[in-house]
């Protein structure tokens, strides 16, 4: 068995917390100083505790507290090198962490969606151990990026489910506009943006490929997609992006 403790189970760590109980092969340990989110993951772990040295007692200790809080974390948990700690803090570079703890560090940006064992994540360092990829492995998808690339891979992947639950909302109302019902649109919606995930993630053809696919000459969808080619959906999804890129690089205080 893995141990696994997670400091900080908020919106992030507790998703984290709920897919790795699906997965076998953990004993998971849930740390938070707020009585009401550890109720929350009680469900999913072994054992919760309001104690940071308690939760350093563990092979994998995830770091999942907001960037401000990060350091405050590290001066209280005393760990060895044969343990790791994985940051996911948006903005907390490696080189701040390393000199603050004897543990193995690794840097990974997750998302919201490892709850469902969906999650796309971003990780990075010279050699990311075993136990780090396997864990990746068991909540989701993860892609190894350089340091360098970690503000993009925040964007895109960290706060990118914002983005897509925006796109997804704006296609459920304009089903309700034109008469279906709430509960309707939003499984339909819902279903489509994860079926079209899908065909992706399981496909060797380009997207424009794929939207071809939709298209049927004369059709439908490309009447739609007239509309969205003179539009500049595109820039705003890519100014959405940007500047979710331009705030990681921010909290790491760098000042381009
Ligand atoms: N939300 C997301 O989708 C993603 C978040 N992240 C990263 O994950 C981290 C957490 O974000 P998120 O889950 O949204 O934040 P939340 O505020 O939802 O969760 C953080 C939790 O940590 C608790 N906490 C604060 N101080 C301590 C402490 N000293 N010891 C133990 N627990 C503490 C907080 O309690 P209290 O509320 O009482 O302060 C809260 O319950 C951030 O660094 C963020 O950048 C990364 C990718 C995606
Ligand atoms: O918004 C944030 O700062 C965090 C990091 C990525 C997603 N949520």
């Amino acid at each position: 068995m893995i141990h696994v403790s997670v400091i900080g189970c908020g919106n992030m760590g507790g998703a984290l917390l709920e897919g790795l109980s699906k997965a076998d092969g953990y004993t998971l340990t849930a740390c938070d100083l707020d009585p009401d989110a550890r109720e929350a993951v009680a469900e999913f772990v072994d054992e919760t505790t309001d104690d940071t040295g308690v939760a350093a007692a563990a092979d994998v200790v995830v770091l999942a507290v907001k960037p401000d809080i990060v350091d405050v974390v590290l001066e209280e948990i005393d760990l060895s090198p044969e343990q790791t700690l994985v940051s996911i803090a948006a903005g907390v570079r490696t080189d701040r962490l390393e000199p603050q703890t004897e543990a193995s560090v690794v840097r990974v940006m997750p998302n919201l969606a490892a709850a469902t064992q969906n999650m796309a994540a971003a990780v990075t360092g010279e050699e990311i151990p075993a136990v780090v990829e396997e864990l990746l492995d068991d909540v989701g998808e993860f892609v190894a990026v350089d340091e360098s690339q970690m503000d993009i891979a925040t964007a895109v992947n960290g706060s990118g489910p914002a983005f897509v639950f925006y796109l997804l909302g704006a296609m459920q109302d304009a089903g309700v506009e034109r008469g279906l019902e709430p509960e309707e649109a939003r499984t339909l919606a819902a279903q489509t943006f994860k079926g079209a995930a899908e065909t992706v993630l399981r496909s060797e053809r380009s997207i424009d490929d794929l939207i071809d696919a939709v298209c049927s000459p004369n059709g439908t969808t490309i009447e739609g997609m007239e509309v969205l080619w003179d539009s500049t959906a595109d820039e705003a999804v890519t100014d959405a992006v940007l500047a979710a890129e331009r705030r990681s690089r921010e909290l790491a205080g760098d000042d381009e």
